[in-house]
């Protein structure tokens, strides 16, 4: 469960908030707070005022993967391996663990073949699948993904959608300007100017959507 409170944080205004979906898609249009969200649920920012608990608990308290829309901003490591490694390395983990969790990460996200390579080798969706696997390794309580899936091709970005289904992340808040992925969500938020103008199912926020660009093209297709 995700629980909002009186939240009054840079462009955000939100008083009351409840989320206990799996996968909440965040859409809107720019500048409308989405990213801030995701900030403050992952316990990077602090809210000025009013309060976040994710599963009962503050957000910096909890295990929180991030993947975002340009990777080059949040890779460390100069290696592949190294990058997925870090989690489990800094929760000291013991090597042939830290081995074993980073190749299971490796081979669920289609990369293991680039274990080995520099991260500034590898191509801008090669990257976004390398900051995925390394938020797997940290088995996260809650992943978070802002606009992860803006650069890659139909082919990578439906990997990660399924890398990101078989999470055992108990809450997956994914920021999109993809209107088909977030069509796939359990729980549709669109935000504008700060607030959570729609909250609901896919068929409930976007039914209010119809008539405007956020009605996703595939749904438009079918009729
Ligand atoms: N560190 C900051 N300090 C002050 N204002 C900020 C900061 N970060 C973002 N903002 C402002 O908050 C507003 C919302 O930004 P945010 O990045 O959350 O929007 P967004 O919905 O994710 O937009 P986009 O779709 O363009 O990525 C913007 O007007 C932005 O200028």
């Amino acid at each position: 469960m995700i629980r909002i409170n009186d939240l009054r944080h840079r462009v955000l205004d939100i008083p009351d908030l409840m989320l206990d979906s799996r996968h909440i898609a965040v859409i809107g249009p720019n500048g409308s707070g989405k990213t801030t969200l995701l900030e403050v649920c992952s316990g990077i920012d602090e809210p000025g005022t009013g309060t976040v608990r994710i599963l009962g608990r503050s957000p910096s308290s909890l295990r929180v993967g991030w993947v975002g829309e340009f990777p080059d901003r949040t890779l460390l490591f100069s290696r592949v391996y190294d990058e997925i490694a870090s989690t489990p390395r800094f929760r000291h983990q013991p090597c042939p663990e830290t081995e074993r969790i980073v190749r299971a990460a490796a081979t669920q996200v289609g990369i293991g073949h680039l274990l080995e390579k520099r991260v500034s080798t590898l191509s801008g969706g090669e990257k976004a699948l390398a900051a995925l696997a390394a938020a797997c390794a940290g088995e996260p309580e809650v992943l978070l993904l802002d606009e992860a899936d803006s650069h890659l091709d139909a082919m990578t970005a439906e990997r990660l959608r399924q890398v990101v289904q078989q999470s055992p992340a108990a809450h997956i808040l994914w920021c999109t300007q993809s209107m088909d992925a977030a069509a796939l969500a359990d729980c549709v938020i669109f935000m504008e100017g700060g607030r959570v103008r729609y909250k609901g199912t896919p068929e409930e926020v976007f039914e209010v959507l119809k008539t405007t660009c956020y009605y996703p093209t595939v749904w438009r297709l079918r009729g």
